[in-house]
This record gives C-alpha cells, sequence and structure tokens, in this order.
C-alpha cells in the first residue's frame, strides 16, 4: 500500500523501465527451467514408493524391516552388524534379570514340600544370583547407552531406538582402521561383553536349572520370545571376537520408537524405484493420518499371540487387539485406495505352542472344538481379518494375505518379491494417472 499523499511506486515509473520487461528469450528460459524442475519432481514422485509397516507392537515390523534391508541393502545391513552386538548382550541380561525376579517372588510364597522351592535350590539360587549381580546391575546403563540417554515419559523401562540408533553404539575410542570391527564396543557394552565372557557358566547353570525351566514351562515365567534362543548361545556370544549372526539380528528384540524411515533401490525392469519404507513403532500409531502418500500398507498380526495378553492392559488378548487395530485401518478413510497387505506372521510359533500342547479354546472361547491344529487355527485367525477387511473396506479392494515366519530368510524374501512387485503394480497404476 502507498503512503498517504504520496504516489505509488508503480505509478511513478514509466511504463518502459527496462527492470519490469524481460527480453522474451529470457523469459522462456526461465518458463523451459521451471518445466525441466516440475518434471523432474514428477519423474522424482514417479519412482518413490511409499510403503507403512502398522502392527502392534511385537508383531514384526522391525523384523520384516531387517529382511527387506537384507533382501535389497545387505552391505547396509553388514556395517550395521556389529551395532547389534550390545543389544543382544541386554537381550541376555534382561532375560536373567526376569528370571532371577520371578524367582524370589516365587521363593517368598513357597509351598511347603515343593521340590522346585526346597531350601537347597533356593540356596543354589541365591548362589547364582550374586554371582551374576554385576551382570544384571548394568542393565539400565546398557540401555541408555544403546537409547542415548533418552528415556520414556511415564518411565517404562526397556531399551528403544529412534532413527540413526546405530551411531550412539559406536564407540567414540575408534583407534585405528585396522582395529577388528568387534573391538569397538562403547563403555558399558565393553563391560557387558566382559561380564557375560566371565559369568557364561553362571548363566548357563541358571538357564538349565530344573526349577527355572518347571517355572519357564507352566509360565510363571514369562520371557520375551527370543529370550530362549539367546540364553542357549551363551557359549557363542561370550566369545571376544562375536559378531551377531544374520539370525541373532533377526531375532533380537529393540523396540522401535516413533517412525524410522528405510530407503530401498528396487528395481523393476530397466527402472529403479525408491522405496521408502516407514517401520511405525509402537502399538497405538497415532501419526498413521500423516501418511495419506502411502502407495502401501503391510499389516503385520502374529497369529501366535492367542495366549497372550497386552502389556498395558492385561485384560485384552492380543489377537482380539491386533484385529481391532487392523479394522481401524480398514475403516480409515485416509486408506480406502491402498494396496493393503496381511502378514499372519509367528507362524512357527504358533505350531511350536500348539505341539506343546496349548489349547487355544483355554484363551478364545469362540475357538470352541475346532481341531487345535495349525491348519485349522491359521485358517480360523484368517477368517477373522479377512472378514473384518470384507465389512470395513470400500468394496472393490483387494486384501492381499500371506502366513510367515519372519525368521525364515529364504521364504521371507520370496514373499517380499512377490508382495513388491504387487506394490509396484499399484504404484504405476497411481502414478500413471498423475
Ligand atoms: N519366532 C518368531 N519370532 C518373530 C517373528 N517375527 C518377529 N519375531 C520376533 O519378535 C520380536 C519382536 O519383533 P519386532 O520386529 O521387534 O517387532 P515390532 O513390530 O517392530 O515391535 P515395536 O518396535 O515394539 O513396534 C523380535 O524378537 C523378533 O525376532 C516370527 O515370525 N517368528
Ligand atoms: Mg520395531
Amino acid at each position: 500500500m502507498g503512503e498517504p499523499g504520496t504516489k505509488s511506486r508503480s505509478s511513478r515509473r514509466p511504463s518502459s523501465a527496462p527492470n519490469l520487461t524481460m527480453p522474451n528469450e529470457v523469459s522462456e528460459r526461465i518458463d523451459e527451467e521451471i518445466k525441466r524442475e516440475a518434471a523432474a519432481l514428477r519423474e522424482a514422485k514417479r519412482k518413490e514408493v511409499q510403503v507403512l509397516l502398522l502392527g502392534q507392537a511385537e508383531s514384526g515390523k522391525s523384523t520384516l524391516q531387517k529382511q527387506f534391508q537384507l533382501l535389497y541393502a545387505g552391505q547396509a545391513l553388514e556395517s550395521e552388524r556389529p551395532s547389534w552386538r550390545p543389544v543382544v548382550y541386554l537381550n541376555i541380561i534382561k532375560a536373567l534379570r526376569m528370571i532371577l525376579s520371578e524367582l524370589e517372588f516365587e521363593f517368598q510364597a513357597r509351598k511347603p514340600d515343593d521340590p522346585h522351592t526346597s531350601d537347597s535350590v533356593i540356596a543354589e539360587i541365591n548362589r547364582l544370583r550374586t554371582a551374576l549381580l554385576p551382570l544384571v546391575s548394568i542393565e539400565d546403563s546398557l540401555a541408555s547407552e544403546i537409547n542415548g540417554g533418552v528415556s520414556i515419559p511415564g518411565g517404562r523401562s526397556g531399551a528403544f531406538v529412534r532413527s540413526g540408533w546405530q551411531k550412539q553404539v559406536r564407540s567414540e575410542q575408534q583407534s585405528s582402521v585396522s582395529e577388528p570391527l568387534f573391538v569397538r564396543l562403547p563403555e558399558t557394552a565393553h563391560l557387558a561383553a566382559k561380564s557375560i565372557s566371565r559369568s557364561a557358566d553362571d548363566i548357563k547353570a541358571l538357564w538349565r536349572h530344573d526349577t527355572v525351566q518347571h517355572f519357564i514351562e507352566n509360565k510363571t515365567i514369562r520371557l520375551e520370545e527370543s529370550a530362549s534362543f539367546f540364553l542357549s548361545h551363551v557359549d557363542r556370544i561370550r566369545e571376544p571376537g562375536y559378531l551377531p549372526t544374520t539370525d541373532d539380528i533377526l531375532r533380537v528384540r529393540l523396540r522401535t520408537l516413533g517412525v524410522i524411515e528405510h530407503n530401498f533401490a528396487v528395481a523393476l525392469g530397466t527402472k529403479t524405484y525408491n522405496w521408502r519404507l516407514f517401520d511405525v513403532g509402537g502399538a497405538r500409531q497415532a501419526w498413521v493420518p500423516y501418511f495419506d502418500e502411502a502407495v502401501s500398507i503391510i499389516f503385520l498380526a502374529p497369529i501366535s499371540a492367542f495366549d497372550q495378553y497386552l502389556e498395558e492392559d492385561p485384560r485384552v488378548n492380543r489377537i482380539d487387539d491386533s484385529l481391532q487395530l487392523f479394522t481401524s485401518i480398514c475403516q480409515n478413510k485416509i486408506f480406502k485406495d491402498v494396496h493393503l497387505v496381511l502378514m499372519l506372521n509367528k507362524t512357527d510359533l504358533l505350531k511350536k505352542k500348539l505341539a506343546s500342547g496349548i489349547k487355544i479354546r483355554k484363551y478364545i472361547t469362540s475357538y470352541s472344538d475346532r481341531p487345535n491344529t495349525y491348519e485349522a487355527a491359521a485358517s480360523y485367525f484368517r477368517s477373522h481379518f479377512v472378514h473384518s477387511h470384507r465389512k470395513h473396506s470400500d468394496v472393490g479392494r483387494t486384501l492381499y494375505h500371506h502366513f510367515t515366519s519372519m525368521l525364515d530368510v529364504k521364504a521371507t524374501q520370496k514373499i517380499i518379491v512377490d508382495v513388491g512387485e504387487s506394490i509396484l503394480q499399484k504404484h504405476i497404476k497411481r502414478v500413471g494417472l498423475i
């Protein structure tokens, strides 16, 4: 706006002022430039495939992401391999702490004549507890070293990671390039390595103890799913040159906090697509609506979880929770056009549980007198998800589903390739319309 009583600047300038008009060729060049930039942007968009990994906590999202990494970015996984070493240590320490604290509770409430809580057993376990105390006591500092010192409001314990966490667990003291990777450990992880090496016999004695195995079988002691694997491999892990194997990396448990993005180049014919895979950690996933450009959602539902309940609400069965979460995704209008893939995961664990005699109907009454076999159970759980999708989705959207065991590299990679192709087809269909 011009000041009162003065003429505006433009009205004072002669209409032929040379700095207002542009020679035609300059203006054409700018137009060309803008067009070129817009085309490049469109092309980049055409090549960008956004995929969301969703599902309740511990459903296997990060494990699937590791499988993608193994297939499409093997080098990156290789360079991250040493950073998983402190996390394996933490998994072992956490399992020991959980065993010892549950035993303490059971010993206090012991019944007379119970051979699992006799005086001699208590004395033996107390000796192991004392021997393992220095190791168990570093759990919090090791978790904090992995977390980068960040704590979650509300004081939930344990380790979790955010984007770029691997840098936190590389030592500052890497003295020489020729130094073997396994020597490079930050302070607390180094302490953990030494302590595990020193206490390996006591760890094994505790893990193999009849009383511990008895309480695990009758579910008095409930450990994380991969705990038994790592406790049974202490002899390998205690070695000074230990470097996690791919199997260790797939099995190790580390919660994801927030959203972690991973990028992969995926080739189809002569074109290479930039996949942006968003690993959405945690259970409630309130930020999901921010991903309205996602072409696909891969939803993971662990169907082995029929005998488990939510940590935050022990009244809610984990399969019920998974189904509710899936239903909310199906109902969400933002995602009405996404390519929806359902992975009914942890089939290996489901098979194991059923083989050990655990009855589904004890936990899910509607299962009633169906056979307690893998085939019957898998089909029963699938039908619930398929039904929810049919009821709550817009007509016409297909649900692609797969039974998966994320620890099986060969089988999972075959599924990833199939799923990847169908996602790319959907993507090409969508960008073709832009
Ligand atoms: N036996 C078995 N274990 C699995 C399978 N998939 C994942 N796991 C294990 O389940 C645990 C949890 O897996 P994650 O991938 O960390 O789960 P998440 O969904 O990323 O969990 P948050 O980050 O907490 O949201 C890990 O110890 C995995 O090794 C599977 O198919 N079978
Ligand atoms: Mg995760």
